[in-house]
């Protein structure tokens, strides 16, 4: 995946840029910075959903999202929230709701379903549909320490298991140490890459 951003603005008004990125299966990356400097923004370019900018993206490496949310299908049962999105066979579905910790909830409803499970399943159709690169954007957070703690755990093994790269939205450094990606610091006006921020004890 390659991104040669020039300048990405709303309403005439720049937020990012000029920046580049190049991420291959296998690598992972993670995007710090303030609330409001543009990491959720460049995710969307980078997943394809925004392509309202200015530059070049490239790569055929299959992608795919998750979401803070876990917008899942209301009316679907958990199966059905893997197989419908990804187009996958239901052994291959039952399969990774059995590797993020779901048997025996196949056929729940998501409201049936803890935020914590809402988010696994999320993440089972993610890796359900084969990506080359999974994009996350702050996937860990409003969960409890403790469920936060697991799915970074179950998140590295996945990546680890199915070989994908990451490209991580987060605002916490731990994060990115846990899942072994490189932290990238967008900071500036509008936002760039830059070197890290010092740590509180030597700032
Ligand atoms: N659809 C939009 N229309 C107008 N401005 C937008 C839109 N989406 C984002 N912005 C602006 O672009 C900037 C970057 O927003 P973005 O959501 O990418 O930041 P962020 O770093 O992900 O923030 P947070 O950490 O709070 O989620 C902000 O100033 C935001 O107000």
């Amino acid at each position: 995946m390659r991104l040669d951003l020039e300048a990405k603005a709303f309403a005439g008004h720049e937020v990012l840029g000029p920046l580049s990125i190049r991420l291959a299966r296998g690598e992972r990356r993670a995007v710090l910075g303030p609330s409001g400097i543009g990491k959720s923004t460049l995710l969307r370019i980078l997943s394809g959903l925004d392509t309202d900018f200015r530059g070049r993206i490239g790569g055929d490496e299959r992608r795919a999202v998750v979401f803070q949310e876990p917008v899942l299908l209301p009316w679907r049962d958990a199966l059905a929230n893997v197989t419908i999105p990804t187009g996958c066979a239901d052994g291959v579905a039952r399969d990774w709701l059995a590797q993020v910790g779901l048997v025996g909830h196949e056929a729940k409803f998501p409201r049936q379903l803890s935020l914590g499970q809402q988010r696994r399943l999320a993440l089972a159709r993610a890796f359900a549909a084969a990506p080359d690169i999974l994009l996350m954007d702050e996937p860990f957070a409003s969960l409890d320490a403790g469920t936060a703690a697991r799915m970074l755990v179950l998140t590295d093994e996945l990546l680890s298991r199915s070989g994908a790269g990451l490209f991580l939205v987060t605002h916490d450094p731990a994060e990115a140490r846990t899942l072994r990606a490189e932290a990238l610091y967008l900071g500036g006006q509008p936002a760039r890459f830059q070197p890290a921020p010092p740590a509180p004890d030597q700032a």
